[in-house]
């Protein structure tokens, strides 16, 4: 009988899957993927069949068949931009994704993995809030240049989840209140939601607000464009030098948060310093979406792997907790917003949106 419902988040390093039955996550598993590994492939869309499949040991380990499955979700990647909801992996999309022509990022493989064993099941494949999901005001769209707008990429599917979850918790509706959430990962995104709309977003993959473990967020501008022409960079190498080897990689060789933490505790002053930065960048991104929302903040949320670590979580409370109070939500709940907004589909509470 069909009734498992597949979800499949894949990461820059990893690639989560879940299985659900019946509001149940019955089996998950984060297939971690070395440097080694994914360096053996030119770009994402060709660890298709790598990671395709080991999603499929993943089901048969578990004691499961690809014909157990009802549908399959993927989290959406760098599309055109959409309204939030969830959408049917269609061939215009796939085509966008594969040809990468809104840039490259893990997450575009959601959908066509979803697809490729979506067809072997014989069923349908969803994408949910990715990562493009557009709510911006139109004065949000300037950047100051001509020619260039801001677009809106953003956490979408995790900040609107734990927003939601975090407001029920404290009887409050998400699509009344003023928040502003700070996802921070491997990559970050602050947004203020603005009774259920994000109307302004700090874009950390453009080039935006905060540095991240492995991004720049913004830089002076001009010195960049200086070591392009220096340096004499070409578009890989500078996609390489913003997200990837940029951030706290850049200063201190490492991205993973809990080792700069341990080197703090060692007495390693640069390590204290970058992470100190790092927690600044964010509180000013933090207070950039207060004035967005005028000041009436009811909430700021601090969310994704970074929001574990408690010294950050103090160092970024103590400059923004004057605006509003902070909560945190550690870690990310996209694997059951995938599954939530395929259920919503499927009980037919919301239609699928069409790309
Ligand atoms: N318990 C923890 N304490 C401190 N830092 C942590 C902890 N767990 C994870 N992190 C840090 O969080 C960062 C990764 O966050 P996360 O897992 O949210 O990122 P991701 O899923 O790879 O990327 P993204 O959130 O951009 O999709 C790493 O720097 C990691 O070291
Ligand atoms: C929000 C998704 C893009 C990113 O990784 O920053």
């Amino acid at each position: 009988m069909k009734e498992y419902i597949l979800a499949i988040n894949p990461g820059s390093t990893s690639t989560k899957v879940s299985l659900f039955n019946n509001k149940e996550e019955v089996a998950a598993r984060t297939i971690r993927h070395s440097t080694e590994e994914i360096g053996q492939f030119d770009g994402v869309m060709q660890q298709k069949t790598f990671r395709m499949e080991l999603i499929l040991s993943f089901l048969k380990e578990e004691g499961h068949d690809v014909e157990a499955l009802r549908a399959v979700v993927g989290r959406g990647g760098l599309l055109k931009p959409i309204p939030g909801g969830t959408y049917l992996v269609e061939e215009e999309m796939l085509k966008d994704l594969e040809e990468e022509k809104y840039n490259t990022h893990a997450s575009n493989l959601g959908a066509v993995l979803a697809n490729e064993i979506a067809e072997l099941a014989g069923v349908e494949a969803f994408i949910v809030d990715p990562v493009v999901v557009d709510e911006l005001d139109d004065v949000a769209r300037i950047s100051g240049l001509k020619g260039i707008d801001r677009r809106s990429v953003v956490h979408a599917l995790n900040q609107k989840a734990v927003a939601r979850k975090v407001l029920r918790e404290k009887g409050k509706a998400y699509e009344e209140s003023k928040v502003i959430v700070a996802h921070m990962g491997g990559g970050s995104s602050i947004a203020a939601h603005n009774q259920g709309q994000m109307i302004d977003v700090v874009n950390g993959l453009d080039g935006e607000g905060p540095f991240t473990p492995e991004r720049t967020g913004g830089l002076p501008l001009y010195d960049f464009a200086k070591m392009i022409l220096e340096e004499k960079l070409d578009l890989d190498d500078i996609k390489k030098r913003l997200a990837g080897k940029g951030g706290m990689y850049s200063y201190l060789k490492e991205i993973d948060l809990r080792n700069v933490v341990e080197r703090i505790d060692n007495g390693d002053e640069e390590a204290e310093l970058i992470l100190e930065a790092m927690t600044y960048q964010v509180a000013k991104a933090i207070a950039e979406m207060a004035a967005v929302l005028k000041g009436k903040v009811d909430l700021i949320i601090l969310t994704g792997g970074i929001a574990y670590a408690k010294l950050v979580v103090e160092l970024i409370s103590e400059r923004v907790d004057w605006i509003a109070p902070v909560t945190i939500h550690p870690g990310e709940m996209e694997m059951e917003a995938l599954y939530e907004g395929v259920m919503r589909v499927l009980n037919n509470e919301e239609q699928a949106k069409h790309y």
